[in-house]
């Protein structure tokens, strides 16, 4: 082991490495790197945890697991193969998730530091959270493909992990996704819902029928529809298309017609839709003009020709057909209760998602996209490099050195860049720890910010799932309305439970109004601004504005903007600024708790660039995003790519992490 070769350490880091504790959080891709490195430097004592079993998928570039571990849970694997690496040392597995209340700020206190290996944003935030009460460093670290970024997060110190807002994740309205797609990336997020309906967990906020409460249909949603022979039989029972396709015993037939052709007519007849729109043309089961014969190869064989071509409609019609029936098998092996869970490495809801995406897409006259484009689109893809993990693994540890000598002042974030930058460096030092954000919603010594929403239209339950837990990655919120002292959502569940239901306005949360949030696991405190404001068809139904300042700015600009369209009446109003906010009002294009990682060029770099930048735009300090690609393939970058808002700021780079 390196500590124990004389010299190789100074003497004093040696001690302190040795007499360290350490929590690696994820065994994953970076995780199995992490502790390796750490039982060959001379760590003695270190816990690993991960909710995760190993797939077959992992196999490539996760080295401490082998064919005969899959299946087996990740951290309990790992802590075996370190161990024969080095038996000297105490490691603790725990096969779970790092939510579990087990893990609460006295676990996290027991701990010299934290090492992160993480795949989601919202397990970073909570851990971002833990360390910050516990008082103890965080070494942040992330991985997409040749990329990879390490951090260190030192209260007082450095920034946290959410002190800069991190780039929105691209929100696709509900009404677009279920009545009016104009990208493939719609119809697939669509299909992916429609999978769900079918075969998965029932989730309301994923209804893939016509939205009749679109207000852009306002009044004509298909009355004349409704009435049509054709929709007696297809739009029965809207609200339980599970019920409905079992009780057709899941019929391919039945459920194309039903979703290619029923309800297809179902939205022509709300015909405000198509005023401005090409409208859809409906599909029958069976209805095309290509000759089956010639592709029967495609719905059975497997390989690189069909993953890359672009099924025919023929193709497609029997992909689906198929599909449907290998899915029903399986929903039929599970208990009455179970359901199947979408993964991009099933074949078959692989199949079903990539037919149903085209055969919308066709009924929209949007083009149709190859299995394999829709496999990194739906499943959020970036090839995660195990020379990339490796890289970035023996940065985390470096760090951990630089932590246990107190050196802070060394402990600059570090970027593995895909190319050498201009000044041939691959790997980038940040010149300065980058100071916390005054600011910041999480760290400051009054967290505090602004939330503006349409008090109207949300729930006190979309408050606390929508936005407290999914947005704002609280674990178990209590809310109480300032001034009046009224309990407005409970984290024990049965004594709020009669609010969940009722608007905000209803429970008095209107303009003006300051909540106090409270989350107990997390130690967290938080005040809320309310801003009312009334979102329109295809707005976000809320902003979370963290930082008072932008919201002046952003609302400045609106203001001015106000007064340039009255003064010129000819101008359309632009939408609304975003400044340091995010924003969601409906369905999420990828999965919001995945590979969220924001890489920022060092600051050095970006005053670099901006300086040669002739006559640049505004500057606002922190998260830079590039342009990027609005349709990531699987050898580019990762979901989140997509996710990013695409702006003209040239330096902004956001990529997500493996
Ligand atoms: N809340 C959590 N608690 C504990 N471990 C977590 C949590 N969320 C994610 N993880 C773990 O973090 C690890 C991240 O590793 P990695 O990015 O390599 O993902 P992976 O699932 O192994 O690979 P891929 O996503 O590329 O298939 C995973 O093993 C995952 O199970
Ligand atoms: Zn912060």
């Amino acid at each position: 082991m390196a500590a124990e070769i004389e010299g190789f350490f100074k003497n004093d880091l040696r001690d302190k490495i040795a007499s360290s504790k350490l929590l690696v959080v994820g065994a994953g891709g970076i995780g199995c790197e992490i502790l390796k490195n750490l039982v060959m430097s001379g760590f003695k004592d270190i816990e690993i945890i991960d909710l995760d079993t190993i797939d077959v998928s992992n196999l490539n570039r996760q080295f401490l697991f082998h064919k005969e571990h899959v299946g087996k849970a990740k951290a309990v694997v790992a802590r075996e193969t370190a161990l024969k690496f080095n038996p000297n040392v105490e490691i603790k597995a725990y096969h779970d998730s790092i939510f579990s209340t087990d893990y609460g700020v006295s676990f996290f206190q027991r701990f010299t530091m934290v090492l992160n290996a993480l795949d989601n944003r919202a397990a970073r935030n909570h851990v971002n959270r833990m360390c910050l009460n516990a008082k103890i460093p965080l070494i942040e670290s992330g991985t997409a493909g040749y990329n990879g970024q390490v951090e260190l997060i030192e209260r007082g110190v450095s920034q946290c992990y959410e002190c800069m807002p991190k780039a929105a994740q691209k929100v696709f309205p509900g009404c677009t996704i279920r009545n009016t797609p104009s990208e493939p990336i719609h119809c697939i997020v669509w299909a992916k819902h429609l999978f769900n309906q079918l075969f998965g967990e029932d989730n309301a906020d994923e209804d893939v029928s016509p939205d009749t409460a679109d207000p852009e249909a306002s009044g004509d949603a298909g009355k004349e529809a409704l009435d049509s022979e054709s929709n007696e039989k297809g739009n029965v029972e809207r609200t339980s298309t599970k019920q409905w396709a079992k009780n057709c015993d899941f019929m391919p037939e039945k459920l194309f017609n039903k979703f290619f052709n029923d309800d297809i007519n179902y939205l022509l007849s709300m015909s405000n839709l198509w005023k401005t729109r090409t409208p859809p043309k409906p599909m029958k089961f069976g209805e095309h003009d290509e000759i089956i014969a010639e592709m029967s190869d495609v719905a059975s064989s497997a390989g690189v020709v069909r993953d890359q071509k672009v099924w025919t409609i023929a193709e497609c019609q029997q992909v689906f057909a198929e599909s449907v029936n290998n899915l029903k098998e399986q929903v039929l092996k599970l208990n009455e209760d179970d359901n199947l869970v979408w993964d991009k490495d099933d074949k078959d809801a692989m199949d079903f998602v990539t037919s149903c995406a085209n055969i919308r897409s066709t009924v929209f006259a949007i083009p149709r996209k190859s299995r394999f484009d829709i496999k990194s689109m739906a499943g959020n893809i970036i090839p995660a490099i195990a020379s990339t993990n490796a890289i970035t693994a023996g940065f985390v540890v470096l760090h951990a050195f630089k932590v246990l000598e107190k050196k802070f002042d060394q402990c600059q974030s570090v970027y593995v860049r895909a190319q050498p930058n201009a000044r041939n460096q691959i790997f980038v030092p940040e010149k300065f720890i980058t100071p916390p954000n005054p600011n910041c919603y999480v760290c400051a010594a009054k967290p505090e910010l602004i939330l503006k929403i349409d008090t109207e239209k949300i729930t006190v339950k979309e408050l606390r799932d929508d936005i407290l837990i999914k947005e704002m990655h609280m674990v178990n919120p209590d809310v109480m309305l300032d001034g009046k002292g009224i309990i407005i959502i409970s984290s024990d569940d049965d004594e709020t439970e009669c609010n969940e239901a009722k608007l905000l306005k209803e429970m008095h949360i209107v303009d003006g109004c300051i909540l106090k949030v409270d989350d107990f696991f997390q130690n967290y405190e938080l005040t809320i601004t309310i801003i009312h404001k009334t979102a329109e068809r295809d707005d976000p139904k809320f902003e979370i504005v963290a930082d008072k300042d932008v919201l002046k700015t952003a609302e400045s600009v609106e203001e001015v903007k106000k007064q340039k369209k009255e003064e010129s009446t000819s101008q359309p109003q632009p939408g609304p600024s975003n400044g340091a906010s995010s924003s969601s009002n409906g369905t999420k294009a990828y999965e919001s708790d995945e590979d969220d990682l924001i890489i920022v060029e060092p600051q050095s770099l970006v005053a670099e660039k901006r300086k040669h930048s002739a006559g640049g735009e505004d500057e606002s300090p922190g998260c830079k995003r590039i342009r990027i690609e609005q349709e990531p393939t699987a050898s580019s970058s990762k979901g989140s790519t997509a996710m990013c808002s695409i702006d003209d700021d040239e330096d902004l780079i956001c990529i997500d992490d493996d």
